[in-house]
């Protein structure tokens, strides 16, 4: 009550309410500093420090000092300048110093002590700048306001350094605004308090009151001049807190986002994904999870580079963005893997099987990158919530099911999720696991099927071709895991095992027979190919005249450049090129005419139907005949009876293979039939 009749009856109204303004405004500023200060890093907090001390500290002082000016005296007063100096001296080193006390440990002590040292430098900028106020009166004070004064301004100091330092707030305030309001009471309590402990009493014959006009003047120009220290300090703080939201922005959106594509990346896939599926599971709303893979991206990345390849992510991630509805979400989960959480199927199954089909055909449209026309295309697993799955993981599994089963059935195409589908696809996984160890737990045998002269009836060599002789499924045949191998990127290692094999074995048989051993397309884009074939004969001793490796027109079509490179450095070496399956694929004749090929095999399916079949007949006398006019051998596959043989061998066909002469036996068998000199004896 004291503190409040001392601003009601011995103060100016409007200066007080001037330094009121002034404290207030001080008070926020200097909290927000404060708050930037504790939680700088160890570098960049003596600045905050500083910063907070200079605005705190001058609007301590210009509260003080305009309050000074609105004390209403009875007698003429002044300011001694060096004292006042000295007052706003304190104010400043003061706050500065207890601010940075407060944030230099998470230590209760230092807590106490950089509050106390706030307070007490508010006392100690308030005293001498009473001692700067000189009157031509009798100056009296009571000790204990004087005390009250002190104990008011350290305890609400500290209380505002605890809020300021993490501690817990009122419900209704926030820690900053609890900060900002102790501060106030700091100062405010101190003045007034302090004001009360001092009495002046006039003496007598000398003219009475200061020149409050000028006292006005004097206050109006200290709070426009700590404004603008205020202000500057604040304008610190609102850029800081831009830059620090910008960056947060910033930081937000690289983490959500897909670097290459632009499009969400899985982290924000799966929060939008768990988001969704508690929303299921509160109303049972429908939505449906479709996950995309690309067929034959992984060739163009191996052949055309890594640069092409994100030109063809980015483009494939443009055309989803336009397939899709504005309601549906589109996500780049990593590789050439994209997710899209269509909410807009909401209750008609056929809306998602609808967009399916649309981002199939987007992406079957071929894309000219750098002038190469590069034909992708998709599969699509779909999941529908609740029905299968109302968590993320249970969804995820679903659609991922689906994709192996869309995958199997021969891709660019999309399958909905049934339950049966997860034998197979657990059969499937079981399957890569053991895949992934076979060759380490030599499991792979290589048989050989023996090829023969078309005139003669003598054997001219063998074909190799790869078993693998599960523990558990017994001998699996190559259809089963050859593609598993491509996929998992082990055709490499396997493919390596299968020709070194083969050349141990055929360094064995007599030397005019030869061995020719499949290589699968994703061998023939690996530029170290001719290498590891080389070191093979060196370490095996096989003569490379006996070897010929059998290749398709799937390793040729879109890896031209590197499989002409492939190709002429094998052939350099001495090692015969066969093109297999002919008249399966395309069948391109540019192919037999720009590629080193030896040999064509005419695919066993065409075999399979002569001499009945007029069409498959005349397809392979028309093979026979090309092939024979560019110079090159020709091998009829799957011969099974006598008829076939007769046909292909008129036809111009050198050598022949088939059930007729021998099925694939295990190398250990070939030998011995080697050594049974007429074939044709053997297959009657
Ligand atoms: N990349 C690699 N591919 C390989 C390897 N080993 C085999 N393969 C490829 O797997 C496919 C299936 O091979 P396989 O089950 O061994 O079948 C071969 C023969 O058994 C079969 N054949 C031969 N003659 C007849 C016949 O008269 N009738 C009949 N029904 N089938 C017959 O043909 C397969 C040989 O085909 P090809 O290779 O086209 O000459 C097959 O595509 C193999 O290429 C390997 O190590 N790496």
């Amino acid at each position: 009550m004291p503190v409040i009749s001392c601003i009601l009856t011995e103060h100016d109204l409007l200066l007080v309410l001037l330094a009121a303004v002034m404290c207030a405004i001080g008070s926020f500023a200097t909290t927000r500093l404060w708050r930037n200060a504790v939680a700088a890093r160890q570098r960049d907090r003596f600045h905050w420090c500083f910063l907070t001390g200079v605005t705190g500290g001058s609007s301590i002082w210009a509260t003080h000092f305009i309050a000074m000016l609105g004390y209403q005296t009875p007698v003429p007063a002044t300011f001694d300048p060096k004292l006042t100096v000295i007052s706003i001296v304190i104010a400043i080193l003061g706050t500065s110093l207890g601010i940075a006390l407060t944030t230099s440990s998470n230590r209760l002590i230092a807590r106490l002590v950089g509050g106390a040292t706030l307070g007490l430098s508010i006392a100690a900028m308030h005293f001498v700048g009473m001692f700067a106020y000189r009157v031509d009166g009798i100056v009296s004070w009571d000790q204990t306001y004087i005390v009250l004064s002190i104990v008011a301004s350290i305890g609400f100091s500290v209380l505002a350094t605890f809020y300021m330092t993490g501690g817990r707030a009122p419900a209704f305030l926030s820690r900053t605004n609890a900060a900002v309001i102790s501060l106030i009471l700091a100062i405010v309590l101190l003045h007034f308090t302090a004001m009360d402990a001092f009495s002046v009493a006039p003496i007598a014959g000398l003219s009475s009151g200061a020149d409050s006009g000028a006292f006005s003047a004097m206050a109006m120009s200290v709070a426009l001049v700590a404004l603008l220290i205020v202000f500057t300090g604040f304008s610190s703080e609102v850029i800081e807190f831009r830059n620090k939201t910008r960056s947060e922005i910033d930081l937000n959106y690289i983490a959500t986002h897909d670097e290459l594509t632009g499009v969400p990346n899985r982290r924000k896939f799966s929060e939008i994904l768990a988001d969704r599926c508690a929303k299921t599971r509160d109303t049972g709303a429908e939505f449906s999870l479709i996950m995309i893979d690309l067929d034959r991206f992984k060739p163009v990345n191996d052949t055309l580079g890594h640069t092409t390849g994100d030109a063809v992510l980015k483009r494939v991630a443009n055309r989803l963005e336009h397939v899709i509805r504005a309601s549906d979400f589109l996500a780049r989960l990593g590789g050439d893997e994209f997710a899209i959480i269509a909410l807009g199927s909401t209750g008609d199954r056929s809306n998602v099987l609808r967009l399916c089909d649309r981002i199939i055909d987007v992406l079957s449209r071929p894309f000219i990158i750098n002038g190469h026309v590069i034909e992708l295309g998709a599969s699509l697993g779909v999941a529908i919530a609740p029905a299968h799955g109302t968590t993320a993981d249970d969804l995820t599994q679903s659609a991922d099911i689906a994709l192996y089963a869309a995958k199997d059935a021969g891709r660019s195409t999309y399958k909905l999720f049934e339950t049966a589908m997860a034998d197979e696809v657990q059969l499937r996984r079981s399957l890569e696991i053991d895949l992934r160890r076979a060759l380490n737990r030599e499991e792979f045998e290589v048989y050989y099927q023996p090829q023969v002269d078309a005139k003669s009836g003598d054997y001219s060599g063998a074909e190799a071709l790869i078993r693998w002789r599960h523990p558990q499924r017994g001998m699996l045949s190559p259809v089963v895991f050859i593609p598993l191998a491509e996929e998992l990127g082990l055709i490499g290692p396997i493919g390596n095992w299968v020709l070194r094999q083969a050349c141990r074995d055929a360094v064995t048989w007599p030397s005019h027979l030869s061995v020719a051993v499949n290589l699968s397309p994703a061998q023939m884009m690996d530029r170290r190919l001719p290498k590891s074939v080389k070191s093979i004969l060196n370490e095996t001793g096989l003569d490379p005249a006996r070897l010929e490796l059998e290749i398709t027109e799937t390793s040729l079509i879109g890896n031209d450049v590197q499989a002409l490179a492939v190709l002429n450095e094998l052939r350099a070496m001495g090692i015969a090129i066969s093109l297999d399956d002919f008249g399966t694929g395309y069948s391109s004749l540019s192919y037999l005419h720009r590629f080193p090929i030896n040999r064509i095999k005419i695919d066993r399916s065409f075999i399979d139907r002569i001499p009945t079949d007029v069409d498959s007949a005349a397809i392979v006398q028309a093979i026979a005949k090309l092939g024979g006019s560019l110079g090159m051998k020709i091998t009829a596959e799957g011969i099974e009876n006598e008829e076939q043989w007769s046909f292909s061998k008129t036809e111009g066909c050198d050598h022949l293979q088939g059930y007729l002469f021998s099925k694939p036996i295990p190398g250990s068998e070939i030998g011995a039939l080697f050594d049974t000199k007429d074939s044709a004896e053997r297959a009657a």
